[in-house]
């Protein structure tokens, strides 16, 4: 099959042409260049109704020249997300074109695009995506016919973000490339850096960035301090992202990709944890028609088509929101293949037994009830913010699983602090991960979401935040009788040992904050959206666990937290 790919979203009018046979993928670009400051909406408009004809032709007349008359089979056109106008002189282009070749017409989410061309290219079957683009940053993994995201951005996207900093500093667009020439000369500098679970925010860390450059800072060294925090934090969620779903697999997508600070990054954790690890080159990385064609090939023979009054464009479609008809429905980011680690993480009750390597840290058992953990250096970390980060988690858990267990949370108890070596010996808890209850679906598990959320509450009300409640970090005992428990109160029987706890406090901090406690639930949520079987009952029972205890403007928070349209 041979199919015409447009890409037209924001900044870059292109056009390809993908044959499936040979895999050769012919792109033409023609980007749009502001004269000053950022992207102005309305000039990136006109620069794609001026750029979009002649693009379209030369890759026409590519394929004319290669395949011969009449040689596509459908056009492909990115539907979303992106600026409205731009969106809408594309899809226009598209339709006429599908029209006037009478062949069919296909809809690609453009942020599906970026991550299923990685998956092409590498030839993985099911790999963790981590999207890092200007306007948007996300972790996927595919489970139950989506792409569901599993961590992202909670105000603007990655390249945004690094962009707004440049035109700041008086530099022109695109700020990526500009920021990493000026690294190369650059000195380590301390910025904030936030990730919660496996989302994370970069406003905190842009307006550091800024007022350190405001206040003399070398801009090399602020460059350098940016790309080692920024990229840091994207490593640590797509690693946090493998380690939840038990992947061995990531792939790269996104301009900001073509960073080789981000690349190597990427490379080195994966290399660390026994999983492999794929960038496409740089044409794929951008924004790009061919990844638009490559994936409408695969949709077109699905029969993924959309009829042309059906084919309105979207400016906020996002990737979870797209059926993936292109999959086997079966295969799920939980079946993936298994690194001897992971093998060992994921074989159920047997892996209390054994000793574990997180996303963070070694657990080791040292016997006598005890377990031993210890926050690895990693690599792909500069130094010193390693041990920054590695440092100050250790001593906030011990703090806050004591802090936590005096507010009634069931924590494991703390026998010894080793700051110098991030090193904590506690108590052994439970029997085995909710993560691999969940992947079960029993009545049980209802029980014990119900309990995480009434846990939740409890440390919120005592003003704390776990900031990574991921199903990984609760630690379950099987309940004999989880139909006689269903309202989750056997926790409470006077005496009886918890059957629920919760663990891994080192991304906790204090605060009264609503949205922060919603983010707590939004972690939660996301994390058993992203794994479980029959999420829906399990997230009714979280609620309304949380409800027992809670505050309700909480719950509320979260409806908007999930509504929010956070791309900016
Ligand atoms: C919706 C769509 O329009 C949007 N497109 C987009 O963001 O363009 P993309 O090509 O994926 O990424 C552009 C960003 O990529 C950054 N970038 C390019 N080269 C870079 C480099 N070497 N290092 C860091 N950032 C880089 C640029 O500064 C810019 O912010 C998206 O994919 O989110
Ligand atoms: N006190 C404990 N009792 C029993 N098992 C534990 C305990 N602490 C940790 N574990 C086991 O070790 C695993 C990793 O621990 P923890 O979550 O604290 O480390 P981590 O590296 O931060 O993990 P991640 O970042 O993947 O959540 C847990 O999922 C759990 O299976
Ligand atoms: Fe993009």
């Amino acid at each position: 099959m041979r199919v015409l790919g447009i890409e037209g979203t924001a900044w870059c009018a292109s056009a390809a042409v993908y044959d499936s046979e040979t895999d050769d993928v012919h792109i033409e670009s023609d980007p749009y260049l502001p004269d000053s400051g950022g992207i102005h909406p309305r000039e990136a408009a006109e620069h794609m109704s001026d750029a979009l004809p002649s693009v379209v032709d030369a890759a026409l007349s590519y394929a004319e020249r290669e395949y011969g008359r009449a040689s596509i089979d459908a056009v492909a056109f990115s539907r979303g997300p992106g600026l409205g106008p731009c969106l809408r002189t594309a899809g226009t282009a598209a339709r006429s074109l599908a029209g006037s070749l009478s062949v069919p017409l296909v809809g690609v989410n453009h942020m599906v695009a970026h991550l299923e061309i990685g998956r092409h290219r590498s030839g993985f079957e099911n790999p963790i995506c981590l999207n890092a683009s200007g306007a948007n940053a996300h972790v996927l993994g595919y489970h139950d016919d989506r792409y569901r995201v599993l961590g992202e951005t909670m105000d603007t996207g990655v390249g945004n973000a690094i962009d707004k900093f440049t035109r700041h500093v008086g530099w022109s667009h695109p700020g990526g490339p500009k920021v990493e020439a000026a690294a190369a000369d650059g000195e380590f500098l301390e910025l904030p850096y936030v990730v919660k679970g496996m989302d994370f925010s970069f406003s905190g860390i842009m307006s550091a960035a800024k007022d350190r450059y405001d206040e003399g800072a070398p801009v090399e060294d602020v460059c350098f301090a940016l790309q080692e925090h920024v990229f840091a934090m994207l490593t640590e969620v797509a690693e946090r992202a493998l380690s939840l779903t038990g992947a061995d697999e990531l792939v790269l997508g996104g301009g900001v990709g073509q960073n080789d600070r981000l690349r190597e990054m990427l490379e080195a954790m994966c290399t660390q944890r026994g999983a492999s690890f794929f960038a496409p080159e740089p044409r794929f990385l951008r924004d790009n028609a061919g990844m638009i064609a490559v994936l409408g090939a695969k949709m077109a023979a699905a029969g993924d088509v959309v009829p042309i009054r059906e084919s309105s464009v979207d400016p906020n479609f996002r990737p979870d929101e797209v059926p993936v008809t292109w999959r086997p429905g079966d295969e799920s980011i939980r079946e993936g293949p298994r690194t001897e680690h992971t093998e060992r993480a994921r074989d159920g009750v047997e892996r209390t037994d054994r000793d574990h390597t997180g996303a963070e840290a070694t657990v080791e058992l040292l016997g006598d009830n005890r377990v031993r953990k210890r926050r690895r250096s990693r690599t792909y970390r500069h130094p010193e913010l390693d041990g920054t980060l590695r440092r100050s988690r250790t001593t906030l858990e011990a703090r806050l699983l004591n802090e936590a267990r005096r507010a009634g949370v069931p924590t494991p108890l703390v026998h010894d602090v080793d700051v110098a070596n991030a090193t904590l010996t506690l108590q052994h808890v439970g029997e085995r991960d909710l993560a691999d209850a969940l992947a079960h679906g029993t009545d049980a598990s209802r029980v014990h979401t119900r309990t995480v959320g009434r846990h939740l509450a409890r440390l919120h009300d005592a003003g704390i935040v776990h900031g990574d409640p991921t199903t990984r970090n609760v630690r379950i005992r099987s309940i004999e009788e989880p139909d006689a428990n269903v309202d989750g109160t056997i926790a409470d029987a006077p005496g009886s040992r918890p059957h629920t706890y919760l663990i891994d406090f080192g991304l906790g901090y204090h605060t009264g904050h609503v949205e922060d406690h919603a983010m707590d639930l939004h972690v939660l949520e996301q994390a058993v959206a992203g794994t479980a079987m029959d999420p829906e009952s399990l997230l009714d029972a979280f609620e309304s666990g949380y409800l027992s205890v809670g505050d309700s403007a909480v719950i509320d928070r979260l409806r908007t937290i999930e509504g929010r349209g956070r791309y900016r």
